[in-house]
């Protein structure tokens, strides 16, 4: 099926709907508990939620045959005509990619893992859409140089929040599992090894300040021996001011033959210009402007008229969303926070992330999140990078994303967006949009060529034909 029709084509009939179900994974279906059932929904809206049902329904159950579909398709970021093994992996790695089901390279790790292995080593910047796989990408590139009989630190790896430092690490314990000696260090708010403890792991993943911290003020981290940079979510540690000078402190204190890889889903034109500054002679891999948008999430926004009617509106699509999982994206904590209270006070079981919160809140939240222990998630802009959590397959703007001057923040719509329809999987996108802001909701639909449909309640029929 091409991009794009999938949403078009005629609803699945019963029995067709059922062999779907077949090959969603039985730890989902288990997070997503009753959600499979074909329950008549209880909203008060019934006809909008059983349209957004459908379509929240259909997107969980296509999610899961699309994948290798994508994969043998040329134009798909998933594409790719190598095997792992193609790819001159170690066996160990190898054996840890296919523990954790992965079949087939996408094209990010496809084109970018023979330039990270090349020897002499070379440096990269790097984007791909979100949800490629540009985690996995760096963090075999990390697993491979490292050596694990040396005991001190060889790779350093900086992402901008706590959560995604965590996730990060998550994933190079898993890849690296059958890779003997190989330790990581956190280095992340909350986290205080012994004052005269020196670090042994071969690689450090971390926040650019706390990284700071143990290397010139704690001095915990010898950074003789790193011959591995990566910076992840590299346009936003760059544009942050903050993030920005304690990751250059931290490169410059390194050796000049180290590798430097930066990578995201976004650069903008002037973050190009200073990645190359600050990156030697580096390969870059850089997506034409129109293969920006994500064609696998369908995108909609519903106009209101202000607060209290945009929690309106989330309130008769609810019941809906709750049929998978679902993070609503709040612009500051302080609505982030109203309306936590407004929807537990009412009744609903969600969620809240913000940074106000203390790190150990911060990682119980997100660890019960991506557990399904609740199906909403209200967070602000600190979730809207990196944060991989399968089971996400619908994402509401509560509130548009704005750059400090007003105008809408392209890049981390995209973000955002990009935190369902992981991997090809099928995601939605609800924006809620006061009717002031409604030339931004086409600002976004021209930057990135894209179609965002209008939920509009009064119409389900035409709206229904669009969708399907
Ligand atoms: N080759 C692969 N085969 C199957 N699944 C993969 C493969 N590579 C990565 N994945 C899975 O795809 C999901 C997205 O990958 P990842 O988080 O690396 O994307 P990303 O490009 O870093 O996303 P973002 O831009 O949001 O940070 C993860 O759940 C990961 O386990």
């Amino acid at each position: 099926m091409a991009d794009g029709d999938w949403a078009r084509n005629a609803e699945p009939t019963d029995m067709q709907n059922n062999n779907l179900l077949d090959k969603v994974p039985k730890h989902i279906k288990e997070k997503l508990g009753h959600s499979f059932k074909n329950e008549e929904n209880e909203s008060e809206n019934r006809a909008a939620t059983s349209l957004i049902n459908k379509l929240i329904r259909r997107s969980l159950v296509e999610s899961f045959h699309h994948v290798e579909v994508l994969q043998s398709d040329p134009k798909s970021p998933l594409y790719s005509v190598k095997t792992f093994e193609e790819l001159h992996l170690k066996p160990e790695l190898l054996k840890g990619i296919y523990s954790m089901g992965f079949n087939r390279p996408s094209k990010i790790q496809e084109t970018a893992l023979p330039m990270m292995l090349a020897y002499p080593p070379q440096n990269l910047i790097a984007q791909s859409q979100s949800g490629t796989g540009k985690t996995a990408a760096f963090v075999l590139a990390m697993l491979s140089r490292v050596s694990p009989n040396k005991k001190y630190p060889q790779c350093i790896c900086l992402s901008p929040t706590f959560e995604l430092a965590l996730q990060t690490g998550e994933v190079i314990e898993q890849m690296g599992k059958y890779c003997e000696g190989i330790t990581v260090a956190y280095a992340v708010r909350g986290n205080r090894p012994a004052r005269d403890c020196v670090i042994e792991s071969q690689i450090i993943i971390g926040t650019p300040g706390t990284v700071m911290d143990w290397c010139f003020k704690r001095r915990l981290i010898d950074l003789l021996n790193i011959c591995v940079f990566v910076l992840d979510e590299a346009d936003v540690m760059i544009e942050l001011q903050g993030h920005c000078d304690h990751s250059v402190r931290v490169k410059r204190a390194i050796p000049k033959t180290c590798q430097m890889l930066l990578f995201s889903a976004t650069f903008e034109e002037c973050v190009w210009g200073f990645a190359e500054r600050i990156v030697p002679d580096p390969n870059i891999i850089k997506l034409k402007k129109e293969e920006l948008t994500l064609a696998n999430i369908k995108q909609f926004y519903n106009l209101c008229e202000n607060k209290e009617d945009k929690y309106r509106v989330m309130c008769n699509i609810y019941g809906a969303v709750t049929i998978a999982q679902a993070i609503i994206f709040c612009q500051s904590r302080k609505i982030a926070s109203w309306l936590y209270h407004t929807m537990c006070r009412d009744g609903h079981c969600v969620a809240i992330l913000t940074g106000e919160l203390i790190v150990t809140e911060r990682a119980r939240m997100i660890q019960r999140f991506r557990d399904g222990e609740e199906k909403v998630l209200i967070t602000t802009n600190v979730c809207a990078r990196g944060i991989d959590i399968e089971q996400v397959s619908v994402v509401i703007n509560f509130d548009l994303p704005l750059n400090a001057d007003g105008s809408i923040d392209f890049e981390t719509y995209l973000h955002r967006i990009g935190r369902t329809g992981r991997f090809g999987k099928r995601g939605i996108a609800f924006n809620l949009v006061e009717k002031r802001c409604l030339s931004m909701m086409l600002d976004i639909e021209k930057h990135f060529s894209t179609k965002i449909l209008r939920l509009n309640t009064e119409d389900l029929d035409e709206l229904e034909k669009s969708c399907f």
